[in-house]
């Protein structure tokens, strides 16, 4: 690891709640209650206790003290305690390992926590026994733990400050912790600076006194030019959430360590370029518009995740160019797409549409004109991809014969057979659904040429993107009588939220379905989205790797034992020498090296084998072409 430039402050480092995610005691009570009958009341009792002490609002040695008494717990339930906290220590303190192992001179754990279970803990870091100071038990000759020693400066009031007075460190005293009482070794002047640990608990009086407030131990070593295991702390990472997408999305990237805002409904383009400044991952569904002005505000910008299928809605050339990553989930929503098309088939087939309101309103039409079964009806299919040829398969299966058309050569599923033309598929399907892509050369796909090649009284389904069929002549064809219905769940304009009011040609229509872009809108599709894209977003942000991105060469090296640069240029001639001449002329071994160009850009992942410092960082910035260079770990 590099050294630090400036000599390192001693840091003070609280063990409950901070160096572990947990309180200690509160885990004995845990174990020492196992088939208690009164195990989580008391788990409980003890649990508010920390907290009042924590806080303050409990003085510390009546909450210990208070706290011992409701515990009955023995000397062997202590190793299990140990192996517990050794699973629980806070993941920024397992991920800067090194920096512990390296400086264990410059680091105390100093805790009103008990050193039989705090030494061995902290031993895995390096941090020797001498580095501890901490209470210790009492135990019976029947080896119950009885209470504290108090002889021990930590079990009394104010016993950290008595602690550090006893230490007598020179030189820079910082403390970390998430507790009152590591505020009050500063508030005595024994220490320089206090930083609140968030990491695991935020209490607020606490943090109101803090100098800096500390969501991990990397933000410390970052904010303090220190060496670390992340090249740039995890809680600085801004996400943005647009157009709702499940909880599980926000709830996957603060787990990560990201700061999470989210903002209901779409954003047009001047709202968006207000909040764009700073947000390094952008999350949409299908309406927000993610243009090249938004992407020239956007100066920290690393990825887009497009919670859906979808992504003509995003300037991707231009993203790409920026050197932000695109992702999507290219199947998290078909099933449900194909059980609407399929639902809205026999719906339309019944015309459902016409009767369901005349009931609504008392009137009973019990009648089967124009009703017919879908089997042995032929199904025009309109783009083969995933949700095409999966709605194929299940079409198949309640009788219908299905055709399809694609611009590309697909696999034949089942017993479908593939049209030549679209002029082909139109002139045979009673029923023709458009399951196409948003590319722009598909606005107006079906217009009133190819309305009238449909068979009369034929049914259309778009639920692909509004743009692809022209309205105003559907609505002609639906008006005349020429088609029998049609079901359409996306439109060229559609509302930025609930609140704003719908408006169509096709509005009170005979025989049409309309449904607000609903096509991915289940409870499984949305959950299942939004656990694919944050996965692919946070894999490329802490691996480079971009399988699955839509705009960016997909590339995934293995991970190995490595320091991991990735670097995206402009795809012209010679920058990949540039990159290994400079590691070259920095005597830095690659371990691994891959890239991948397409039309517009490079992308390559570079393992390389030592320490970096920031000369050869700057240098590779300044390698002609470079679009954006990371250095991951
Ligand atoms: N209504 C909704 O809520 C939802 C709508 N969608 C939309 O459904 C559409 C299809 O999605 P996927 O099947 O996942 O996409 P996909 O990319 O797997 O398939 C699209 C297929 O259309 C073909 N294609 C493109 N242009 C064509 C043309 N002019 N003629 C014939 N074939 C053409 C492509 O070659 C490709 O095989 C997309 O537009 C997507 O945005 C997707 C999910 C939900
Ligand atoms: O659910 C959404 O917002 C959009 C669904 C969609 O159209 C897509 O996945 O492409």
């Amino acid at each position: 690891m590099p050294q630090p430039n400036t000599p390192l402050p001693y840091l003070i480092i609280d063990f409950d709640s901070t160096f572990t995610q947990v309180e200690g005691l509160d885990e004995l009570a845990d174990i020492a209650l196992q088939g208690h009958p009164d195990r989580e009341k008391v788990v409980g009792e003890i649990r508010a206790l920390t907290d009042q002490g924590m806080s303050g609002s409990l003085s510390f040695s009546e909450s210990l003290k208070q706290r011992l008494a409701l515990l009955p717990a023995r000397r062997e339930h202590l190793p299990l305690l140990v192996a517990q906290l050794k699973g629980k220590v806070s993941e920024s303190i397992v991920r800067n390992r090194g920096f512990f192992e390296q400086f264990p001179g410059r680091v105390y754990i100093v805790s009103s926590g008990f050193r039989e279970f705090i030494e061995p803990v902290v031993a895995d870091f390096g941090i020797a026994a001498d580095h501890v100071l901490a209470n210790t038990f009492t135990f019976d000759a029947t080896g119950r733990i009885t209470g504290f020693d108090p002889e021990n400066v930590l079990s009394r009031d104010g016993g950290k400050i008595l602690q550090l007075r006893e230490l007598d460190l020179e030189g820079d005293v910082y403390v970390l912790g998430d507790g009152y009482t590591d505020y009050q070794i500063r508030e005595a002047g024994l220490a320089n600076r206090f930083y609140a640990f968030t990491e695991n608990v935020s209490r607020e009086a606490v943090v109101a006194r803090a100098d800096e407030v500390l969501p991990s131990f990397d933000e410390f070593l970052y904010q303090n030019k220190l060496p670390m295991t992340l090249s740039y702390p995890k809680n600085r990472i801004k996400v943005l959430l647009l157009e709702n997408p499940d909880v599980r999305a926000a709830e996957l990237f603060r787990a990560e360590g990201y700061q999470v805002d989210s903002v209901p409904g779409g954003l047009d383009e001047e709202e968006l370029l207000e909040r764009i400044e700073g947000v390094s991952i952008l999350g949409i569904r299908s309406k927000t518009q993610v243009t090249a002005r938004v992407l020239e505000r956007a100066n920290r910008l690393i990825a887009v995740g497009a919670f859906c299928i979808g992504t003509n809605q995003i300037d991707l050339t231009e993203a790409m160019k920026r050197g932000v990553a695109v992702f999507n989930a290219p199947f998290s929503n078909t099933r449900s797409v194909v059980e609407l098309a399929l639902g809205e088939i026999i719906v339309l087939a019944r015309r459902i549409p016409e009767k369901n309101p005349k009931m609504h309103q008392g009137e009973w039409d019990k009648s089967a004109r124009g009703s017919f079964e879908i089997r042995g009806k032929k199904l025009g299919i309109v783009g083969y991809g995933n949700i095409g040829s999966q709605l194929s398969v299940v079409a198949e299966a309640v009788g219908m014969q299905v055709l399809y058309y694609d611009v590309a050569e697909k696999l034949q599923l089942g017993n479908a057979v593939r049209c030549r033309t679209l002029q082909e598929l139109l002139q045979q399907a009673d029923v023709v659904t458009l399951h196409v892509d948003g590319r722009k050369d598909n606005t107006n796909l079906i217009g009133a040429a190819e309305l009238a090649m449909m068979k009369p009284g034929a049914l259309l389904l778009n639920n692909a993107r509004g743009h692809v069929v022209d309205v105003p002549a559907l609505a002609a064809a639906l008006r005349s009588g020429h088609l029998g219905g049609a079901a359409v769940d996306v439109f060229p304009y559609e509302p930025k939220t609930n609140d704003e009011g719908f408006e169509s040609e096709l509005r009170g229509l005979p025989n049409v379905l309309l449904t607000p872009h609903i096509g991915g809108s289940t409870a499984e599709a949305q959950r299942n989205i939004a656990e694919f894209v944050p996965e692919r977003i946070m894999q490329y942000i802490n691996t480079g790797n971009t399988q699955q991105s839509v705009n960016f060469p997909n590339i995934q090296l293995p991970l190995q034992q490595a320091h991991r640069l990735i670097h995206v240029h402009a795809n012209v001639p010679g920058v990949l020498a540039r990159i290994n001449n400079v590691l070259a002329e920095h005597h830095v071994n690659i371990l691994g090296q891959y890239l991948k160009t397409n039309e517009h850009i490079g992308y390559v992942i570079t393992d390389i084998d030592k320490e970096y410092d920031q000369e050869v960082i700057q240098a590779l910035r300044a390698v002609e072409h470079t679009i954006k260079f990371r250095v991951l770990y």
